[in-house]
């Protein structure tokens, strides 16, 4: 199964947030992920848990694609470190890099943009438009309030539950790191991995 997860796009917070355990996520991820050999895909930037996370994997001997788009070079503060670093014209023209060049998903703290990357990646999903597995880490539960939310609109009779299965939540890093790399691997082969978008 690791042959088919061969990059995993990141999404997480360009601040550090409150709890030491979310930096160390993102390092603890970074550095899984080049250690198995999985390409980081993320959104370019150094500063907070963004850079972490590019960091430790660079630091680990993984490789890394960076892509961010040109108005947020200064203000996200563009990671001249990283193996691959793209510069594009949009938002959105970054997103959809970012969701076509991964075989996966992770989501690791952050804030509204996190947010963002996170529910436009469920709803290409909802809308087939992908079959890729996508990760909610949820790291010292700090994602509880957006899974309360994804669950209440199915409870609301908002969206199906089979809509709401095509999004994983797992504890923290080590086991994001073993769905990915094939622990449990029939569950990520069964969700699938192929863009039609
Ligand atoms: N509105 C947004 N759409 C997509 N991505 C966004 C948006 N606002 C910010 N972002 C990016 O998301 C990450 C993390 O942002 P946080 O707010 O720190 O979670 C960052 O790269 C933003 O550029």
């Amino acid at each position: 199964m690791s042959a088919q997860i061969a990059a995993v796009a990141v999404f997480c917070g360009s601040r550090f947030g409150n709890l030491p355990a979310y930096r160390e996520a993102a390092e603890a991820m970074g550095a899984g992920l080049a250690r198995a050999g999985i390409h980081l895909i993320y959104g370019g930037g150094y500063v907070g848990l963004m850079g972490a996370v590019a960091d430790a994997a660079i630091a680990a001997g993984g490789t890394v694609t960076g892509i961010i788009p040109e108005f947020l070079e200064a203000r996200e503060v563009m990671h001249r470190g990283i193996t691959t670093l793209v510069v594009t014209t949009s938002m959105h023209t970054r997103k959809q890099r970012m969701f076509a060049d991964a075989d996966a998903f992770a989501i690791l703290p952050g804030g509204f943009g996190t947010f963002d990357e996170m529910m436009e990646i469920i709803t290409w999903k909802q809308l087939q438009l992908h079959a890729k597995p996508i990760l909610i880490v949820n790291v010292a539960n700090w994602a509880a309030p957006a899974i309360a939310m994804l669950d209440a609109a199915v409870a609301q009779g908002f969206a199906s539950p089979e809509a709401r299965a095509l999004v994983r939540v797992v504890p923290d890093v080590p086991a994001a790191l073993a769905a990915i790399a094939g622990t449990e691997r029939s569950t990520m082969e069964k969700e699938g991995s192929v863009a039609r978008l």
